[in-house]
């Protein structure tokens, strides 16, 4: 059976406690803690960077670590978020020069690699990098911010990506990102999906493990 992976965004968690938020939230059931790099120019807001992600293993966080890059050029900041302690580290194709040497340094760096996807971002960019890739990620927001709503067509597109993963033979994560619910993680993982960033669903809560075993709760129900 598919294991699904919940990787709450750090975006909603509370920064100025962030350590403490990290581990109730993994304490709490969480896989995988999902880390939004954000520059103020390919989305409009600005997080947090590689010092951040280091800090955080230094406070003791041994999960795996899922750099999104939103950021602008791209190859720069990949070894330094891998000295940092990052697991994963994926990045959206249009914001790169040259994706295969992107691609390339992350896996020279000892990360696993994946690429991102916008809702509007064309798929062909997946031709020739499949036997790269450790994930895709399926923006179902525009990047930038959490707490938006779930962008419907992304079901359709989610389901064009599982069809592209399972003909291709590769072993790929396919992880959703913007609007993950209690109420549609099913529909998602129905779709395709085997992993799920949710921030506000989470962080907004008092109690973390409710809303996390909710979530298993519903992916225990999949029919895929
Ligand atoms: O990368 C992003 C937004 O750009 C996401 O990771 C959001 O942080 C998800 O937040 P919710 O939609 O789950 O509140």
């Amino acid at each position: 059976m598919t294991k699904y992976l919940i990787a709450p965004s750090i975006l909603s968690a509370n920064f100025a406690k962030l350590g403490e938020d990290v581990d109730a939230v993994l304490a709490a059931g969480a896989d995988v803690v999902h880390f939004d790099v954000m520059d103020n120019h390919y989305v409009p807001n600005l997080t947090i960077g590689p010092m951040v992600c280091e800090a955080l293993r230094k406070h003791g966080v041994t999960a795996d670590i899922d750099v999104h890059l939103m950021v602008q050029p791209v190859d720069d900041l990949i070894s330094q978020f891998a000295k940092a302690g990052a697991t994963y580290i994926s990045f959206h194709p249009e914001a790169t020069q040259h994706l295969d040497r992107s691609l390339q340094l992350i896996i020279d760096s000892g990360c696993k690699p994946g690429l991102v996807f916008n809702p509007a971002t064309p798929l062909h960019y997946l031709d020739d990098v499949m036997h790269k890739l450790h994930h895709i990620l399926l923006m179902s927001v525009n990047p930038g911010f959490g707490g938006q709503s779930f962008i419907p067509h992304s079901l359709d597109k989610l389901k064009k990506i599982r069809a592209l993963i399972d003909s291709s033979g590769f072993d790929i994560r396919l992880e959703i990102d913007g609007g993950v619910k209690v109420d549609n993680i099913r529909a998602i993982a129905e779709a395709g999906a085997d992993m799920f960033v949710a921030g506000s669903a989470i962080f907004n809560q008092s109690d973390y493990s409710q809303v996390i075993d909710q979530m298993r709760a519903e992916l225990a129900n999949v029919n895929r």
